[in-house]
């Protein structure tokens, strides 16, 4: 059984079908990169798995359950954890402080901080933060907040975490050190992980399996090899192809 179902799900807004009748898997242990241009609808698929806005139509199965009707903090504590596009940490707490609330209220469902502090010291060594534990979050640079998001989601004890664009406005070298976080924290963690990202060759180094959006439409879904020579998807991309 997969672990993710997304069945025909739709969702309107008004006159707009930001998602239209999308269908994908996502087996146990993947990571599934999704692409597609800016308004593809990628942010919305998120906001409708976590549970932050519900469908118009169609249904996502999580384990074989449904999350229809599900609030986002009831599909947090089922194993599905989000991150931001645009990182909001609590700037007037520490780094370690900022994951505590996920720990206790997450899945792993933790009952004291002390117990919390010391998983969430652990997650922060496999992100690259343990040094800056005791520090503000506000004094994080853009690539640490994406971390602390990273390491947020993955506090909750989350099966499943959905990262929203974490590369963006990243440098080629700090690109380059997330990706090999993203593929260690998946490997020593066992996390499946679904992936939006702009950063094209990333997502094709990354990922399994890539689906791809355009206009809220899945156009295209396959392995990054046979993405990157899909004629619909070069259409979008590069206007060629077809
Ligand atoms: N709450 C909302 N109300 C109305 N329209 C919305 C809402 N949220 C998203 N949209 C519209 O739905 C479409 C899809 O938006 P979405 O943010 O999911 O795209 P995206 O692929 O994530 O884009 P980007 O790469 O720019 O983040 C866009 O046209 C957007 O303007």
């Amino acid at each position: 059984m997969s672990l993710l179902s997304v069945r025909n799900l739709g969702r309107r807004f008004g006159g707009l079908l930001a998602v239209n009748d999308v269908s994908f898997e996502v087996q146990r242990g993947q990571i599934v990169g999704v692409m597609g241009a800016n308004g593809a609808g990628k942010t919305t698929l998120f906001a409708l798995i976590a549970g932050n806005i519900p469908p118009t139509s169609g249904d996502v199965l999580f384990d074989g359950r449904s999350l229809a009707g599900q609030r986002p903090d009831q599909v947090c504590r089922l194993g599905v954890a989000r991150t931001f596009q645009i990182v909001k940490p609590f700037g007037g707490l520490t780094v370690l402080e900022n994951l505590r609330t996920a720990a206790l209220f997450g899945k792993a469902a933790m009952r004291h901080a002390a117990e919390a502090d010391q998983a969430n010291l652990r997650i922060l060594e496999d992100v690259g933060l343990a040094p800056m534990a005791r520090q503000l979050a506000s004094t994080l640079t853009l690539s640490g907040q994406k971390r602390l998001e990273i390491a947020r989601a993955i506090a909750t004890g989350a099966d499943l975490v959905l990262l929203d664009e974490v590369m963006a406005g990243l440098t080629p070298t700090e690109v380059g050190q997330m990706l090999q976080t993203l593929r260690r924290l998946h490997a020593e963690r066992g996390l499946t992980l679904v992936v939006i990202e702009h950063v094209m060759r990333a997502l094709m180094e990354l990922s399994d399996h890539i689906v791809v959006l355009d206009h809220g439409e899945l156009i295209a879904q396959g392995t990054p090899e046979e993405i990157g020579a899909n004629p619909k998807v070069l259409a979008v991309y590069f206007g060629e192809g077809e």
